[in-house]
């Protein structure tokens, strides 16, 4: 094998998000470097992520729009599904992202590039699927992460399928019954079902995507049950392969009737797993979590005092595509400059979920602030009465605020609601600065705007923070429907 050995001072395995990041950084320290690829180019965000699920949601989305028009007084039918063409449309604006991530690959020196699979072989040596070795000095590993499949779901054979499969369809199937109500689920469940689809979600444990505070996991749970079948704690009892697709035998509450269903596929949307199974990792010295994850410093990359750096999915911590950006140009950068190491601090924590109304999470969670015993008030406000949104009859929502008593800073926030996208940004951006309640709503807030909505929330924690008086009902000042 040693007849192939390749010597750099740079590896990095996995040529998605975070490697890509890894590289561009690493390349600042030295021009040696193998950037690993195993699968396709064009990172998981492109191909099979963000950007096609949010390419199946945008007409799926219209659509349902289309169907509210007539409480405007808007008379009409809504409109038809042209399946192939929705999905020529996906694949063809995906191709189109994926082939701006392929520029830039190509762009990448040709000698540096690997296109192979790699397990370690020891801590400084790589063996590659093309039998080729490599050693290097330092190491990122960004290999990602992968659809976790429960062993149940294969009774359902070649009608198994991932957001993998999705993305590659010609057509809209007729019926899907997507498992997991996490962030996929009810991206895709949600689109599927406005797509004309006959969707069944089937959860866990009353699980809604990332929400962890009660009142707003509730509330969301009454909005997506209202719109679509969703067995949010339903019990599962045989899958099979039939003629026709897959017969799933099902209480959706534990004492509720058994039913049996055929659909033409079970979409698993059951979380995801890191690549860091298939690495041989244990030929490492490094000290693995319970998961077999190598233990790390978020704030470095850095696995232990090693050479070895982690970033992206397959660290298993947050697996967001701003976040493995970041982790991977840090990792990059150290992988750099080792033995120095540097630390940098982190971003505020923000996610957000592209259902309908949105979800969004800032900051700290209602369920770690609890664990974490920080004195803390909150704030519910609802959008049912916003003005704004009344105006533009997207007036489902809940939002609850944490902050930290004493000092009044924000500390987080989860919600659902509509434009709950931004929202979350300007909340996010605030709790990076530190900001007290207090500050933030010495801010502008324009009239009539869906933010009035936050601003009531805002001055509801101010008066629970001991730090303001009890914001007057239908305040005139506020504009209508503040
Ligand atoms: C359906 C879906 C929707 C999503 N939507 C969003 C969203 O809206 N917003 C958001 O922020 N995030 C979203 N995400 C998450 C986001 O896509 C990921 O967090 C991000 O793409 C992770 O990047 P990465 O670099 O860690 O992994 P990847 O981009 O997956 O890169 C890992 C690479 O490593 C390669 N590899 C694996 N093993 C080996 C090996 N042994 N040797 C060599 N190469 C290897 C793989 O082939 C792959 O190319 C979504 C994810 C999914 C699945
Ligand atoms: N908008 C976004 O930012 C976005 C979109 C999609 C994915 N992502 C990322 O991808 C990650 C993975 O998404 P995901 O939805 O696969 O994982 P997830 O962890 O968000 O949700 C998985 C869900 O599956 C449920 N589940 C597990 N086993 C089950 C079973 N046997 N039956 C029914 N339900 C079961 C869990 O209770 C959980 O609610 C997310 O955590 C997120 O970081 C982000």
């Amino acid at each position: 094998m040693d007849n192939q050995l390749k010597q750099v001072d740079i590896a990095i395995i996995g040529t998605g998000t975070a490697g890509m990041g890894a590289y561009r950084e690493a390349l600042k320290f030295t021009k040696s470097i193998a950037l690993i690829e195993g699968g396709e180019y064009g990172t998981t965000c492109a191909r099979v992520g963000c950007m096609p699920s949010k390419l199946l949601i945008a007409p799926a989305e219209a659509r349902h729009r289309a169907a509210v028009f007539e409480q405007f007084g808007l008379q009409g039918s809504v409109p038809s599904v042209d399946g192939q063409l929705i999905m020529k449309r996906v694949r063809e604006e995906r191709d189109r992202f994926v082939g701006f991530v392929n520029e830039d690959v190509d762009g990448f020196d040709e000698t540096h590039k690997v296109k192979a699979y790699a397990k370690f072989i020891d801590e400084h040596t790589l063996a590659l699927s093309n039998g080729e070795t490599i050693r290097a000095e330092r190491i990122v590993i960004a290999t990602g992460s992968r659809p976790n499949i429960p062993k149940f779901f294969e009774a359902a054979e070649d009608r198994l399928i991932t957001n993998d499969d999705v993305f590659y369809w010609n057509d809209l199937p007729k019926s899907v019954a997507v498992f997991g109500a996490g962030v996929i689920g009810l991206e895709l469940g949600q689109a599927l079902h406005r797509l004309g689809v006959d969707t069944h979600l089937f959860g866990a444990n009353d699980a809604v995507g990332p929400l962890s505070d009660p009142a707003i996991r509730e509330y969301a749970l009454g909005v997506f049950k209202s719109e679509f079948p969703f067995h949010s704690n339903g019990e599962v009892s045989s899958i099979k392969r039939v003629a026709e697709g897959v017969e799933i035998t099902f209480k959706s509450e534990p004492d509720s009737q058994e039913q049996t269903k055929v659909f033409e596929y079970l979409l698993a949307a059951t979380g995801r797993r890191a690549n860091v199974d298939n690495l041989n990792i244990e030929n490492t010295q490094l000290t693995l979590d319970t998961r077999g994850i190598p233990v790390y410093d978020p704030l470095s990359m850095q696995c232990g005092h090693s050479h070895i750096f982690i970033a992206g999915d397959v660290n298993g911590d947050i697996p967001l595509l701003h976040e493995a950006s970041d982790e991977g140009r840090l990792a990059g950068e150290n992988a750099g400059r080792f033995p120095e190491v540097f630390k940098r601090a982190r971003k505020t924590p923000l996610g957000v979920v592209f259902s309908d109304p949105q979800i969004a999470t800032v900051g700290k969670s209602y369920s770690q602030l609890v664990a974490s015993k920080v004195p803390f008030a909150s704030s519910s406000v609802s959008f049912e009465n916003q003005g704004r949104a009344r105006v533009m009859l997207v007036n489902k929502g809940l939002m609850r605020l944490y902050g930290e008593k004493e000092t009044g800073i924000l500390l987080g926030a989860e919600m659902i609601g509509p434009s709950h996208e931004h929202l979350a940004h300007l909340l996010s951006w605030s709790i990076q600065m530190r900001m007290t309640v207090g500050e933030i709503l010495q801010m502008p807030f324009y009239h009539p705007v869906i933010e009035e909505g936050l601003r009531t929330g805002l001055r509801l924690l101010l008066n629970e923070l001991n730090m303001g008086p009890q914001p007057p009902l239908n305040c005139i000042d506020c504009g209508p429907g503040a």
